[in-house]
């Protein structure tokens, strides 16, 4: 897709970390508080394509595209033509206080990208949980009434409010609270554990709702439509809509947490669109801007309207530079079609992923869509989780060279989120890498 500057090849000059890195990690342990942790402890000097460049000249795959964030690569064209051209004429001027064109022109762009052909406005954030909390808020405004629904497994983010929506207490939300109140949880559909249709994981869920909240108090259902750091849980056909319909029936705001599933990620604009479910908000971040920090809340205009002016902003909120990174992540998504390569990609890692599952039957479950694609590691014949086995996995891959993420309620979920950028020679080699790791840790 994009002529990175970056060469494209795995390299390994050193042990990963090399003596580079090693030495920056001791200024990072002086200067940098324990609780930021670090996956893989190299530091990064180049990246592009599929590669990054660590301070020692290692050439690392990459598979995490910073947490499903450098979905069009570290530095498309596009989006450094355009971040270059916006710094050189102004950072800031805080789009509350003298609005510019590249906030509007991104709230287009989402107008017209997200699923549905309704009238949409959006407001423009920094990081996913503030699009998260925000999404919240209007649908509380909207509604008149305050309850909000997530479910099993869910992430959404690490602010009060957010931690309160997010599932899992290590490391998210432990020593945290107390967490903001009026925040339920509902049973997720989640096939390999529950071995339930859609509909029947959705009556379930609606049940919960029900009997739990009352719809006459509930705000708004939040839900991611694959969900991320709770496993890269696809839902079964016909639970998310089956959900939406429920809530447009009992004026209940649909919220679909798109920011690790959105931007082409999945093999469609939003994941949403897959079962042509049409939310009533969408919140979205990561891919959106290619790296710079930009989340929004996109939604039915008279829903985004019903906030008092005034209402929904921050300082930061839609910066230029963020937005003019947005405008070039986009025009590289439409240009090469990067929802057609998310599916190539999604078709090369399930091909490569079902043959592991074959030889391997630790894995559980081969899951995902588009270049959002997992793995379930359980012992075989069972679904209770393997940790273990992922980590050692993941370890292995760190020391080849290939950077690959984990996730899941229990741990055990081994995730693939290349850029769309990657080559397919280096994807294929950074599968070897993986068969290779399941051989060497059995
Ligand atoms: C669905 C979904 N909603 C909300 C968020 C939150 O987005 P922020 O930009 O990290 O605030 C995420 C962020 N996921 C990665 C978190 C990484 C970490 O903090 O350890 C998400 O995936």
């Amino acid at each position: 897709m994009t002529d990175s500057a970056v060469t494209q090849e795995r390299r390994l000059v050193t042990a990963i970390p090399g003596p580079g890195s090693l030495e920056r990690l001791d200024r990072k342990k002086a200067y940098v508080a324990d609780g930021v942790g670090t996956t893989l402890p190299v530091f990064v000097t180049q990246a592009g394509g599929g590669i990054l460049v660590d301070v020692d000249g290692n050439h690392l795959i990459d598979l995490g595209s910073g947490i499903a964030v450098t979905t069009v690569g570290n530095a498309a064209p596009a989006v450094v033509r355009n971040v270059q051209e916006q710094v050189q004429a102004f950072t800031h001027t805080c789009f509350m206080v003298t609005p510019y064109d590249g906030y509007v022109d991104v709230c287009a762009a989402l107008a017209e990208l997200t699923p549905g052909d309704h009238a949409k406005k959006s407001a423009l954030f920094n990081s996913g949980a503030e699009a998260v909390e925000n999404a919240v808020k209007i649908a509380r405004v909207a509604t008149g009434k305050d309850a909000v629904a997530v479910f099993d497994h869910a992430y959404h983010g690490r602010t009060n409010l957010t931690m309160a929506m997010t599932a899992k207490n290590m490391p998210y939300k432990n020593g945290f609270g107390p967490f903001a109140g009026e925040v339920y949880r509902a049973p997720m559909s989640y096939p390999l554990r529950d071995g339930l249709d859609g509909p029947s994981a959705a009556a379930r869920a609606i049940d919960v709702i029900e009997k739990q909240v009352g719809a006459a108090n509930l705000a708004c259902i939040v839900i991611e439509p694959i969900q991320g750091e709770g496993g890269f849980v696809v839902p079964a056909p016909g639970f998310l809509p089956a959900l939406a319909a429920w809530a447009e029936d009992n004026d209940v705001v649909f919220i679909a947490d798109e920011i690790q599933s959105g931007f082409c990620r999945t093999g469609d604009w939003f994941a949403s669109d897959h079962e042509g479910v049409v939310p009533d908000l969408v919140t979205t971040a990561k891919g959106i801007a290619g790296g710079l920090p930009l989340a929004a809340v996109t939604g039915r205009a008279d829903l985004m309207d019903s906030v008092h002016v005034g209402g929904l902003g921050g300082t930061y909120g839609g910066n230029p530079i963020a937005c003019a990174a947005g405008l070039g992540a986009i025009e590289e998504m439409k240009e090469h079609d990067l929802a057609a390569r998310a599916r190539h990609i999604g078709e090369l890692m399930h091909t490569r992923l079902d043959a592991l599952k074959i030889e391997h039957p630790v894995i559980a479950e081969v899951r995902g869509r588009g270049a959002m694609m997992a793995i379930e590691l359980c012992k075989p014949g069972t679904t209770e989780p393997d940790a273990a086995r992922t980590a050692a996995v993941a370890a292995y891959c760190h020391q080849q060279g290939v950077v690959v993420l984990t996730c899941g309620t229990w741990g055990n979920v081994f995730r693939f989120l290349p850029p769309l950028s990657i080559g397919d020679d280096l994807l294929r080699e950074a599968f070897d890498i993986v068969s290779e790791a399941f051989t060497a840790t059995a």
